[in-house]
């Protein structure tokens, strides 16, 4: 039997079966035995290599390449850029959502970037200011609108080679901004990954191939989202513009609350943001309070 190695991503799961995209063709694939144990089975996202049977084209996945990184909901592994996608309106901006996953993702070690959505409904003035606040921050900001193909042009050339997630509260729109990208309507059958918190149906999670080499990652929706951090990590190290006062309050373990010396406190509507400022204190208490004994 002729066979042929090839390098690919796995797309899609099912059941005992792996989806793998290699340069030219996608190969439904087995895993050898030595991934029977769920822990070391393939995951999306998964690099894997390939063996082809020529005679039925049929795939058994070899060897998995080393992880980036794992992300646990929905669990994929190597992201490239995750999306944060918000609109301004319908449904309102939630900061809080925002600088959460945010600083989930600065912990996760996730290459991170924003899309503010439907500009077309909101006020130009603030969503300049948005912009111009998490820049200021350190983050990329995309702007879209469905009836704006330069946005979606712009946010398509970050997928390229990539495998890239869009995450961000229900309705934001995340998969009208990817059906664009895509040039394709998703159809419901191709969304079932997108299964509403609380239903009992089972999800998919699936990497849509762009006709850029790029890979995209539709997430279903979230109201919320917990914050699993150590009770003894450093909160003010996720926050990007807390960082270049390291060191500078008077007390080395100043958590930035009431302490006399406080260079974020001093700093709050200068260089650090009123919003961020307070979302942190939510956060430092959400963390005390999951705090396991
Ligand atoms: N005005 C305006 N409406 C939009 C835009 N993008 C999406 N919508 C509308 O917003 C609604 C939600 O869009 P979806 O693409 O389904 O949003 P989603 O983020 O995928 O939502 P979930 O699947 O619940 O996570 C739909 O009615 C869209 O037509 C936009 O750029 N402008
Ligand atoms: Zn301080």
């Amino acid at each position: 039997m002729k066979t042929n190695e090839l390098i690919g991503t796995v797309v899609k799961t099912q059941r005992e079966l792996y989806y793998v995209q290699t340069e030219d063709e996608l190969i439904t694939s087995k895993a050898r035995g030595l991934f029977r144990k769920s822990d070391q089975s393939p995951l999306v996202g998964d690099k894997v290599l390939v063996t082809v049977s020529k005679e039925d084209k049929g795939g058994y996945i070899t060897k998995i390449l080393p992880r980036k990184n794992i992300l646990k909901r929905p669990k994929v592994v190597n992201i490239d850029l995750a999306f944060l996608v918000f609109s301004i309106k319908h449904p309102n901006l939630n900061l809080y959502l925002l600088d959460k996953n945010l600083i989930i993702n600065e912990y996760l070690k996730v290459e991170t970037s924003i899309i503010f959505t439907k500009t077309d409904n909101s006020d130009i003035k603030e969503i300049e200011n948005l912009k111009k606040m998490y820049e200021d921050i350190g983050y990329r900001v995309f702007l879209s609108s469905i009836f704006d193909d330069e946005g979606v042009k712009i946010i398509k050339r970050e997928v390229k080679n990539r495998i890239v997630s869009f995450s961000g509260p229900s309705g934001v729109g995340k998969t009208s901004l990817i059906s664009k990208i895509l040039g394709k309507d998703l159809e419901i059958g191709e969304i079932s990954n997108k299964t509403k918190r609380g239903k009992n149906t089972t999800r998919h999670t699936e990497l849509f191939v762009t006709d850029n080499k790029g890979f995209i990652l539709d997430t279903p929706g979230f109201s919320s989202i917990n914050l699993d951090i150590d009770y003894d990590f450093k909160l003010d190290s996720l926050f990007r513009e807390f960082k270049k006062y390291s060191g500078q309050c008077k007390y080395n373990d100043c958590l930035h609350l009431n302490e006399p010396d406080c260079k974020i406190k001093e700093n709050i509507k200068n260089t650090i943001y009123q919003t961020r400022y307070d979302n942190y204190k939510m956060f430092l208490n959400e963390i005390k309070n999951n705090r396991r004994f």
